[in-house]
């Protein structure tokens, strides 16, 4: 069975992420990414009877523990991170304990902070479950919660020590789930590869009916084009902050609208349809290239408009707490058209003209 392999690199560092059918299955493919005599998997109550057993069959010879977390946005909470440090507690885990993530990007943010913060730092391997966890939220070292004030406000930089994608786990992946995680793929050729985005949209159709091939290419070529971002800038300090493209207004629809309500990946395929419309207003792209993104959008079955119950004005306050902020200035992705993009700070008036 052929398992492809990205590494990313940081500087001296690296860490790989292996893409391959049934890798759960085949311990021989992972162990070596598991150190130390302690192990805690980290899932989810929807994950858990579908795939644990898988990882747990690998396991032999590990001391390990199960945490699981309620599933759903709504729990990424500093509570459940709290479940995490006492079953690492109860575990005996000492630095060179391993935290194994099983499940979508719920599961890995949190689990990917707790590894961070216990005994301020230990591993963990990160074995996505959900389209969007396969192409984004395992890759690049963003670990964090949210809180009612805004997501992912409290997190840390922490690098797995390995990435296992196991593709065969997304045959239980519901449709709007696979959906969201195609958002995130859309943003990678819209921010940095117009020869992929051109190939989203020769293989929309193909992507919509999951079909093996364009699904497992989407999955390697978002994983390369993120694994190459975060080796040129791991700490979003210049060109990191690019692969938050729609996500200065997604992040607060998302908290606007409740944790949940709006998944991640529909709040960004809005947030990116904002972003090009307030784009195009402001003369750094073509409304042709917004049509483009919006017809690419809507063909993968994702939403392109503002729920009609949410305040603009409140989602502007949620953007007052935007990471990329500085000095009380709020600073969003901005499109320069296909596979280009660039952060510039916008008024108020600005994005008043685009949510209303
Ligand atoms: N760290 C990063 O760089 C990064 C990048 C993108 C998104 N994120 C974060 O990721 C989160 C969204 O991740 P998500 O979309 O994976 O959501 P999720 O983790 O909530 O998973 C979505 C749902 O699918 C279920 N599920 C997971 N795998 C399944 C499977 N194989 N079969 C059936 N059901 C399954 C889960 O239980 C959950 O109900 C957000 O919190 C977002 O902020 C982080
Ligand atoms: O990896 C990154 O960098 C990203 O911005 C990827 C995003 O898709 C992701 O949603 C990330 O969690 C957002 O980070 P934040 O810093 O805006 O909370
Ligand atoms: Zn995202």
């Amino acid at each position: 069975m052929s398992v492809t392999e990205v590494d990313v690199v940081l500087g001296d560092r690296s860490y790989r992420i292996r893409i391959g059918r049934d890798l759960l299955r085949q311990p021989a493919r992972w162990r070596d990414a598991v150190r130390g005599r302690h192990v805690l998997v980290v899932t989810d109550s929807t994950v858990a009877p579908l795939y644990l057993a898988r990882l747990e069959d690998g396991l032999d010879g590990f001391d390990h523990a199960v945490v699981t977390i309620p599933a759903g946005e709504r729990h990424k909470t500093l509570a459940q991170t709290e479940q995490v440090f006492a079953a690492l507690a109860g575990l005996g885990a000492s630095r060179d304990a391993t935290v194994i993530a099983l499940g979508g990007g719920v599961v890995g943010d949190l689990a990917g902070f707790a590894a961070a913060c216990w005994m301020r730092g230990i591993d963990f391997v990160q074995m996505p479950t959900t389209l969007l966890a396969m192409v984004d939220s395992s890759v690049g070292g963003k670990t964090g919660v949210n809180l009612p004030a805004g997501k992912n406000l409290i997190g840390a930089f922490h690098q797995p020590r390995s990435v296992i994608i196991d593709t065969d786990t997304l045959d239980t992946l519901p449709a709007r789930e696979y959906r969201a995680g195609l958002a995130e793929v859309v943003k990678y050729g819209a921010i940095s590869d117009a020869a992929f985005f051109g190939w989203l949209e020769q293989q929309a159709d193909a992507l919509v009916r999951r079909e093996p091939a364009a699904v497992a290419e989407a999955i390697a070529v978002s994983c390369k084009s993120k694994a190459d971002i975060v080796a040129r800038d791991e700490r979003e300090e210049g060109e990191r902050a690019l692969l938050n493209f729609g996500h200065t207004f997604g992040h607060a629809l998302e908290t606007e609208a409740g944790y949940g309500t709006l998944l991640h990946g529909e709040a960004v395929a809005i947030g990116m349809t904002l972003a090009a419309s307030l784009s195009a207003h402001m003369g750094k792209s073509s409304h042709t290239d917004t049509d483009r993104l919006i017809s690419l959008l809507k063909r993968l079955e994702l939403p392109t408009v503002v729920p009609h119950d949410i305040s603009p004005a409140r989602l502007i306050q949620h953007m007052r707490l935007d990471k990329k902020n500085l000095s009380g200035k709020i600073r969003a992705v901005l499109w320069h058209g296909v596979g280009r993009a660039g952060v510039t700070i916008v008024e108020d008036e600005q994005l008043r003209s685009v949510l209303e």
